[in-house]
């Protein structure tokens, strides 16, 4: 089989993940991350033959200097010859994606259409995808959506109890993200415990920035916390999760905030930042919590409560449980958070087996409650990349 490589971009707003992997084993040859992007102290952290290096940027660099510094070291490092596409993640498809898309000028106006729906993350998306163009004008260039995955949930799960005209004319709806994470994990997770697939009952938490909890019936996303946008559901480390939509006219007409202020704060100061005054950061929150920091401890609480209320919640689609998943920079390492989660979820004869719970972090696999538990928890990394870089290789493997 001749050596093919696929470059994975994921444009944040403020950040730049990116891999070359290869297409038929997986393998990460080059991985890293562009950081504080637009700010002074703007870095590129990468690893590549098992060492790893940091470059810092020019001061306010933009994800277009970043892409040319990757560029610069995919040749250096002779990564180019066996490209044969780059993979883009896509939070924002609207309901136009049901998979992922070879990106055309079609496919360009169609994400630039639904940024207004994801304004944190799809105009970031956009300039990756430009970027790419420029630099690879050779390469396939394809959009793996967020959203495609829940594009499978029943109208009563996605509809909002909104005037009906709201949906039609505007698409005011539900549509869930990290999708590909969610698709990914589930996948693992009927593999890996021995579950058939056509009739699974799974419930997918990943908590990472953002953080959200998917139902997933036979495969398919039947519900998921995040809607419109990606500030619907639980708490997440600068997101408030759900709130009383009252709140908004509260805000702006009792306190006078304008209503990009009313967003900036949902977005970006509330979560586990806005409740402990500390930090977004969970190991941050832990460490002050271990240390008797009583906010820290207040923002995990109201983490843990609100995810294990979100998880018992999706026992109506599913109308059970075989297996929950944790994910994501939290699920994949903090014990404290799962335990306390599956503390909450005890009823329902689930129970944490401390020292699998302890075992299961920094990238370790493992089921984590105790071999008598009506239904498994159990820690499987996300690799999105992986994902991204499969459908991709397969679209332009279509094309040539
Ligand atoms: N050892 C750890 N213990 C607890 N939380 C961790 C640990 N390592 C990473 N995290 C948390 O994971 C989150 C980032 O998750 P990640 O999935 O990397 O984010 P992103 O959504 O940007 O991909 C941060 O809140 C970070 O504190
Ligand atoms: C959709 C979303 O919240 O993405 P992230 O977790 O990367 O911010
Ligand atoms: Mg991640």
């Amino acid at each position: 089989m001749s050596v093919q490589h696929v470059l994975v971009l994921n444009c944040g707003s403020s950040s730049l993940k990116f891999a070359v992997m290869d297409a038929n084993s997986g393998d990460e040859l080059l991985t890293g991350l562009a950081e504080r992007l637009h700010s002074d102290d703007a870095t590129l952290k990468y690893k590549f033959a098992g060492d790893k290096h940091t470059n810092a940027l020019p001061k306010g660099a933009d994800h277009q200097t970043a892409i040319d510094t990757l560029v610069t070291l995919i040749g250096n490092f002779s990564l180019s010859q066996h490209l044969i596409a780059v993979g883009h993640r896509v939070v924002h498809g609207g309901e136009q994606f049901t998979g992922s898309q070879i990106i055309t000028p079609h496919i360009i106006d169609a994400i630039t259409q639904t940024a207004q729906l994801a304004p944190l993350h799809n105009p970031a998306n956009l300039t990756g995808i430009r970027a790419a163009q420029a630099a690879f004008p050779e390469l396939v260039q394809v959009a793996v959506f967020d959203t495609a995955f829940h594009q499978t949930m029943p109208k009563h799960a996605y509809l909002y109890a909104l005037p009906y005209s709201l949906y039609e004319r505007h698409g005011v709806r539900r549509y869930g993200f990290h999708g590909t994470s969610h698709a990914y994990v589930s996948l693992m997770a009927i593999k890996k415990l021995g579950l058939d697939a056509d009739n699974s009952r799974i419930i997918s938490a990943h908590l990472g920035n953002g953080c959200s909890v998917c139902a997933i019936k036979n495969g398919r996303s039947v519900d998921t916390s995040m809607g419109l946008t990606p500030l619907e559901g639980v708490v997440m480390g600068t997101r408030s999760g759900d709130i009383d939509p009252g709140l908004f006219d509260f805000l702006t007409n009792q306190l006078g905030y304008a209503s990009a202020e009313v967003s900036d704060i949902l977005n970006k100061q509330s979560g586990l930042l806005g409740i402990s005054e500390l930090s977004n950061d969970c190991r941050t929150i832990e460490e002050a919590h271990v240390a008797g920091n009583a906010k820290a401890t207040l923002a995990l609480d109201i983490f843990c409560y609100r995810l294990a209320k979100q998880i018992a919640a999706y026992l109506v689609p599913l109308a059970g449980l075989d297996a929950l998943i944790f994910t994501g920079g939290i699920g994949e390492n903090s014990d404290i958070i799962r335990a306390k989660v599956l503390a909450h979820l005890a009823f329902l004869d689930i129970h944490v087996d401390p020292e699998s719970n302890l075992a299961a972090r920094f990238g370790n696999l493992g089921v984590i409650t105790t071999a008598t538990s009506r239904a498994q928890a159990v820690v499987i990394p996300t690799n999105e990349e992986w994902m991204i870089c499969q459908d991709a290789a397969r679209l332009a493997k279509g094309v040539s």
